[in-house]
């Protein structure tokens, strides 16, 4: 069930989030919504004095920032999303309007200005319903803004410093972050604290249900206007949607992750449970009533436990095709799945069960079918189909997986024991059969394909005008970034025996301008030229040594101006959180010498070789991005 029905409201449109910050990104992920993040473009410059209050100019850029994504997605004939949602935080004093810090110096200036005193923090929010009429876009915009009182305590100079070096404060709207150091150098917050971090999201919530269940009018006046619909009255005022299979369930344990953003309040807290009910409250019964100790049992633990048992139901029902099956052919009943696979029905039957319980099929009574996500994402065909990274996951990932402990014992990868042959080369070493060459290349092109529009819109790369995609496979990238940068003249680089099987992969309509094809190997040929060279999950295969030799070669050729894009799951400098990135880092252990890195390591190699200005955009996604250029 989805326990925010106002957010479930939003499970089947195409919602996107326009910005890059890492903090909204989490707080919506939080409670379960689905979206697609891109960034803005809009350069926060608005005339600040032409507002008559701090907070209209907030509501403005957040506007601003949103309506720059709806169009541009619109005009690059991506497909139009449904709700584009855009965000502006600022802090006011002394009747200044205080953003992020430009550097430490600035940052002393805002922090000193906040020391012993009360502010506020405006946060404006707007949320753009967009739809396309002909060719153009049209756009309804409802906004509103959130003010919290925060006040600092007196801070000593020693503090503040300590503070700044700490590099907090950067990315910070009045350079300060509540939910981490920042957060004691608070004495009191009045108000919503996800404001101050970023993200109003009680004030969203209830924007969500004006929008989207208006009063009726003959029962104004029974309904809190000021309240997110409890999830019995939703079911009143169900249109009959069903939210409950796309919404991801927070159990208990997943609210202790959520509350490390927010260590100086409970945020997640059941006090005002009897009349409204927020997003993510831990039911205290199940549904059969029992209560309490159910509750308590440690869902986190259990569902780790389970997860490899989640994991190969779904590599084998895929390996069987039955989201393909059920695709052409469904409702089926298990008896009938079992006769197209040719498996026994009892086997059938409980594998099916498991992938309704798990979310990936719906049963009725006329038998089993693929939900959406199943369709777009588990068939061979779907238009993001994975099937390709889940056979490679099954058959090549799971047994090297079985010999972890070996891995984590001798701190080395697991090829000959998985495969009772040594790895002598990575890539050779999938490429010794065209059977496994081919089952790989369809797992990186289903990977690059489901992130490509990601990668590619995660910085404003217009300035380049040719790219090269080093080991860019079957150019999924490179075909995403002729769609958006029409202008752009895109090279694929990858070694010889890749580029003679890349035809299966290619678009079924020729783009006008199409990709370049070149083979070789990046560490002994010479490199196209080009002025911006992106390396999409080609770093973390390899250790610091092989590295340097690589950024040494593209440094060679690059002229100032020209730049490296590394698409990455970039882990955090202290490398606790982002469990999927921290997963694969094993996943390289038992494979490659490589290993995922933070944005901190990531700079400090490629500053190493000439390229500065390193930004790094967390996409919330499962690649995240660093641009640098070459001084
Ligand atoms: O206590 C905290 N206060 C503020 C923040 C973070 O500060 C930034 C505010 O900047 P802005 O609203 O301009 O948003 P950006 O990060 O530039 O991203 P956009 O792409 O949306 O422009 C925001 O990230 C807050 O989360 C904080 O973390 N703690």
């Amino acid at each position: 069930m989805a326990l925010n029905p106002v957010l479930g409201k939003l499970v089947s449109k195409r919602v996107v989030l326009a910005s890059a910050s890492p903090r909204r990104q989490e707080i919506l992920t939080n409670v379960g919504l689905r979206f697609e993040v891109v960034p803005s473009w809009f350069k926060e410059t608005l005339e600040k004095s032409s507002f008559a209050a701090p907070y209209e100019y907030a509501v403005e850029t957040a506007k601003q920032k949103a309506l720059e994504v709806a169009n541009r997605m619109h005009v690059k004939h991506l497909r139009t999303p449904d709700i584009v949602i855009g965000a502006d935080t600022i802090v006011s004093v002394d009747e200044q309007i205080l953003e992020k810090p430009v550097d430490k110096q600035d940052a002393y200036r805002m922090l000193s200005r906040l020391s012993g005193k009360e502010h506020s923090v405006f946060t404006g929010v707007a949320i753009i319903h967009c739809s396309s009429k002909g060719n153009q876009l049209e756009t309804e915009i409802t906004d509103f803004y959130e003010e919290t009182k925060v006040k600092f305590s007196d801070l000593s100079e020693e503090l503040l410093w300590e503070y700044i070096h700490s590099g907090e404060p950067m990315d910070k709207a009045g350079g300060y972050g509540i939910q981490a150091l920042g957060g004691m150098l608070v004495e009191y917050v009045h108000g919503d604290f996800l404001n101050v971090v970023g993200f109003p999201l009680n004030h969203f919530c209830k924007k969500l249900a004006e929008l989207y269940y208006p009063p009726p009018k003959h029962t104004v006046q029974h309904i809190k206007h000021d309240s997110i619909p409890s999830v019995d009255t939703f079911e009143n005022l169900s249109d009959g949607e069903s939210e409950s299979s796309n919404f991801i369930e927070h159990k208990g344990a997943n609210n202790l992750d959520s509350s490390s953003m927010c260590p100086s309040r409970p945020v997640y807290n059941c006090e005002n449970s009897s009349s409204v009910r927020t997003g993510f409250m831990v039911p205290l019964e199940n549904q059969n009533g029992a209560s309490e100790s159910a509750a308590k049992l440690p869902s986190k633990i259990l569902d780790l436990m389970d997860g490899f048992k989640a994991s190969k139901a779904l590599f084998v029902a895929s390996k069987l095709k039955m989201f393909d099956y059920l695709k052409n052919k469904g409702p089926l009943k298990a008896v009938d799945v079992a006769n197209e696979v040719g498996t026994s029905v009892c086997g059938t039957e409980r594998l099916l069960d498991a992938c309704v319980a798990l979310g990936l099929l719906e049963k009725t009574s006329q038998g089993y079918s693929n939900t959406d996500s199943a369709n777009t994402y588990l068939t061979s065909d779907g238009e993001y189909s994975l099937h390709g990274y889940i056979i490679h996951s099954n058959d090549h990932l799971w047994p090297l997986f079985t010999n972890l402990e070996s891995a984590v014992r001798e701190g080395s990868r697991q090829n000959h024991r998985a495969f009772g042959r040594k790895a002598e080369d990575l890539f050779k070493d999938y490429y010794h059969s065209q059977e496994v060459k081919q089952r790989f290349m369809a797992a990186m092109h289903s990977i690059a394909h489901l992130t490509a529009r990601d990668v590619a819109t995660a910085f404003d790369l217009s300035q380049f005008k040719s790219t090269c995609d080093l080991g860019g496979c079957t150019g999924a990238l490179a075909h995403e970034l002729i769609q958006i940068y029409p202008n752009m003249k895109v090279t694929v680089f990858d070694l010889p025996e890749v580029i003679a099987n890349i035809s299966y992969f290619q678009p079924s309509e020729q783009c006008a301008a199409p990709v370049t094809f070149v083979s070789g190997d990046f560490f002994k040929d010479n490199l196209p030229e080009a002025d911006l060279y992106i390396l999409s999950r080609v770093l973390h295969d390899w250790p610091d040594e092989k590295i340097h030799v690589l950024l040494s070669k593209i440094s060679a050729v690059c002229k100032p101006g020209c730049g490296i894009l590394l698409a990455e799951m970039v882990l955090d400098d202290e490398k606790k959180n982002r469990s999927t990135a921290l997963l694969q880092s094993l996943n390289m252990l038992v494979q490659t010498e490589g290993k995922e890195r933070s944005g901190s390591e990531y700079q400090g190699l490629l500053e190493q070789h000439g390229f500065a200005n390193v930004k790094i955009r967390l996409t919330g996604n499962l690649l995240d991005v660093v641009l640098c250029v070459k001084t």
